[in-house]
C-alpha cells in the first residue's frame, strides 16, 4: 500500500533523509522513530505527498501522493494541527468533508462515529475553546473524514495527557486492525512499542535499525541477566543488603556464580530483563 524506494530529501543542500526504503501493508502500524532532526517528519510528509523527494520514489495505493487523486486515499495528521478556532468541531469537520465531496449524510455519520469512538462529546463547542487533547481528537477525526485507506500520523499523541494518549494510540491500532495502512512517528517509544507491528529507527537522515520489535531486540539488544549474590563480586553494586551484577549471557551468570563461591557466598536470585525499545534506541543512536 505504501512503497518508499531510495527516498532522499535535501533542503538547500542539507540532507534530511538520505536514502530510505520501506513498505507498509494494509492492517499494519508502521512506526518511524528517532531523535529530533532525524528525518521523521520529512519522511511522513513525503509519504503524504506534501514534500517532493529529491531522489527516489514514493507510491501510495499505487499512485504518486503528490497527485490530488492519490491524496484522496490519504489521511494526514500533522505534528502541529491548528484548527479554525471560530468554528465548532462539527462545522469544522463538515467543512473538510465538503472539500472531499463527501455527501452530508455520510459525512455526519462518519464524523459522529469517529467522535464517539474518541469519546469527544462537546461537538458544538468552538475549537478555540477546546483543550489540547480535545483539539487533537478533532484533528484525528479530520484525517478520517474522507475514509482514507492510508493514514500518516506525525506524533499523534505528542503533548497529550496519559488518558487522551491512550485513546489516540489505541484508536490508531483499531484503525489498522480494520484494514487501514498506518504510518506514525513518535518520540515516546512506549507508544510505539505498544502499537507498531514494525518500526524503523532513524538518525540524522539514515535508517539505522528496522524490523519487528522482536527482530530489533534480537539484533540490537539481547536479554540481560541481573544476578544477586550474598557477597561482592566484580562489577556488582550493593542493593538492599545483597549485591547485583548485570551480565549479558549465561556464561556471565556462571562467572558470577563461581566468583561468589570463591568469595564464600552464593547466588540468591537471577532475573532476566528484555531491553525496551527505548534502551535499544539509545544504544543504536549513540553508536551511529
Ligand atoms: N523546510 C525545511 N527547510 C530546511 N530544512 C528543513 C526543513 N524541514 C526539515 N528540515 C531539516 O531536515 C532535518 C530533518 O527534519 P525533520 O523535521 O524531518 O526531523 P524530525 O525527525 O521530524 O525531527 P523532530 O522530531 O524534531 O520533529 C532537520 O535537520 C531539519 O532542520
Amino acid at each position: 500500500m505504501i512503497e518508499v524506494r531510495d527516498l532522499r530529501k535535501e533542503y538547500a543542500g542539507h540532507v534530511a533523509v538520505s536514502g530510505s526504503t520501506f513498505e507498509v501493508e494494509p492492517g499494519e502500524v508502521f512506526g518511524v522513530v528517532g531523535p529530533n532532526g532525524a528525518g521523521k517528519t520529512t519522511t511522513l510528509k513525503t509519504v503524504a505527498g506534501l514534500v517532493e523527494p529529491t531522489e527516489g520514489e514514493v507510491r501510495v495505493a499505487g499512485g504518486d501522493p503528490t497527485e490530488a487523486e492519490t491524496r484522496r486515499s490519504l489521511g494526514y495528521l500533522p505534528e502541529e494541527s491548528p484548527l479554525y478556532e471560530e468554528m465548532t468541531a462539527l462545522s469544522y469537520l463538515r467543512f473538510f468533508a465538503d472539500l472531499y465531496d463527501v455527501p452530508r449524510g455520510v459525512a455526519d455519520e462518519r464524523i459522529h462515529d469517529t467522535l464517539d469512538r474518541l469519546e469527544l462529546d462537546r461537538r458544538e463547542t468552538r475549537t478555540g475553546d477546546m483543550s489540547k487533547g480535545m483539539k487533537r481528537k478533532v484533528a484525528v477525526a479530520r484525517s478520517l473524514v474522507n475514509d482514507p485507506d492510508v493514514l500518516v500520523y506525525d506524533e499523534p499523541a505528542s503533548g497529550l495527557d496519559p488518558l487522551t494518549t491512550n485513546y489516540v494510540v489505541e484508536f490508531v491500532r483499531e484503525l489498522a486492525d480494520e484494514g487501514k495502512t498506518v504510518v506514525f512517528s513518535a518520540h515516546n517509544l512506549y507508544h510505539v512499542e505498544r502499537v507498531c507491528d514494525r518500526v524503523v529507527i532513524m538518525n540524522e537522515g539514515d535508517i539505522v535499525a528496522r524490523g519487528t520489535l522482536e527482530e530489533i531486540r534480537d539484533e540490537h539488544g539481547g536479554v540481560e541477566y541481573t544476578v544477586e549474590t550474598t557477597v561482592e563480586v566484580e562489577g556488582a553494586t550493593e542493593e538492599g543488603g545483597g549485591y547485583r551484577t548485570t551480565v549479558e549471557d549465561m556464561d556471565g551468570v556462571e562467572r558470577v556464580r563461581e566468583e561468589a563461591r570463591e568469595n564464600g557466598g552464593e547466588v540468591v536470585d537471577i532475573r532476566t530483563r528484555e531491553p525496551s525499545l527505548e534502551d535499544i534506541f539509545l544504544d543504536v543512536a549513540e553508536a551511529t
